[in-house]
């Protein structure tokens, strides 16, 4: 998203592989700040590397090279896929070993090093957090290996069931989109000299399947999870269980608002308010 402190922004198509499309729109529209979501995630990205890494580096390099050209302030989302098998599994501290198994987290690590590059070399304002799962109401789940914690509230309004592609007790940090929306805002609106890193590890809880359909079953009694685990679950084997975000916390005052019962009561709230539900 490409916005303009002043004004809503405008409507325009851009293909982030393109340094001229996106150039030329900053400069039409007088573009000051950059949240840069374009992205192809950990699932889809291993079922097409190449194309990830032409959408996944290529877009962030050229994001970063027009924030340079134009003194724009940028955010670009990191993951916590940019961790891998090597990194502690348990309370993930901000800093250390980051070998990611999947193209995602590859382009994540890169997203990360060289913005904080562009940051040290030429001054650019780049910032990131390395989300967890993000559950939304707001749009169906996409090529996520956390989007079970999505597609499982469609499921469970429109059928009742879910079929989860990871195992139950498969342990991931996760957090609810109003929190996710607010740690941007946040993060963005800190004084640059509160910041002691680019790159902030950030996350709401974390849970299992398991979890999930307990919280849902609290609302819905007579809601059935069954298993049939995919690819995707060697991928989410390879990250962390859970994050330690208190670097962001003494940085710059994060605190999520959202439990997994609070996420639960408010995405079958949203959802259940909607006449029809696109089950993904
Ligand atoms: N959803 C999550 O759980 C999660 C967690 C951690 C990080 N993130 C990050 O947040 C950002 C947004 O994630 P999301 O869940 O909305 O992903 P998504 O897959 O729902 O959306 C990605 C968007 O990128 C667009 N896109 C793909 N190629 C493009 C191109 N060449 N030019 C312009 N746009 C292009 C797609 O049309 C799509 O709308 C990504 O950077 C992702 O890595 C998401
Ligand atoms: C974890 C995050 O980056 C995204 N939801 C994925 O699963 O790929």
């Amino acid at each position: 998203m490409l916005s303009r402190v002043d004004l809503g922004p405008p409507m325009v198509y851009a293909d982030v592989a393109s340094f001229d499309g996106l150039a030329r729109i900053v400069l039409e529209h007088g573009i000051t700040h950059v949240v840069h979501l374009a992205s192809l995630l950990s699932a889809i990205g291993e079922q097409n590397p190449q194309l990830a890494i032409k959408v996944n580096s290529r877009g962030t390099e050229n994001i970063l090279e027009v924030a340079r050209l134009n003194n724009l302030k940028v955010f670009i989302p990191s993951s916590i896929a940019a961790f891998g098998p090597s990194s502690p599994k348990d309370d993930t501290p901000n800093e250390c070993s980051m070998r990611p198994t999947t193209v995602y987290g590859v382009t994540k690590v890169y997203t990360e090093l060289m913005g904080e590059y562009y940051h040290q070399r030429y001054g650019v304002d780049f910032r990131s957090l390395r989300f967890p799962g993000i559950i939304s109401s707001e749009v169906p789940p996409g090529g996520g290996t956390t989007d079970y914690a999505v597609a499982i509230y469609y499921q469970a309004l429109k059928h009742g069931r879910y079929t989860c592609f990871l195992e139950e007790n498969q342990v991931l940090p996760m957090m609810y989109m109003p929190d996710c929306l607010k740690s941007v805002s946040d993060l963005m609106q800190a004084p640059n000299e509160s910041l002691t890193r680019r790159s902030y590890n950030i996350t709401g809880m974390s849970f299992t399947p398991k979890d999930l359909a307990a919280s849902i079953q609290r609302k819905m009694r007579h809601f059935e999870m069954s298993y049939d685990v995919d690819f995707r679950q060697k991928i989410a084997e390879s990250w962390p269980r859970t994050i330690d975000d208190s670097i962001a916390r003494a940085d710059w005052g994060w605190k999520p608002d959202y439990d997994i019962d609070e996420m639960t009561d408010s995405m079958l709230n949203r959802l259940g308010a909607r006449d029809s539900i696109r089950a993904p």
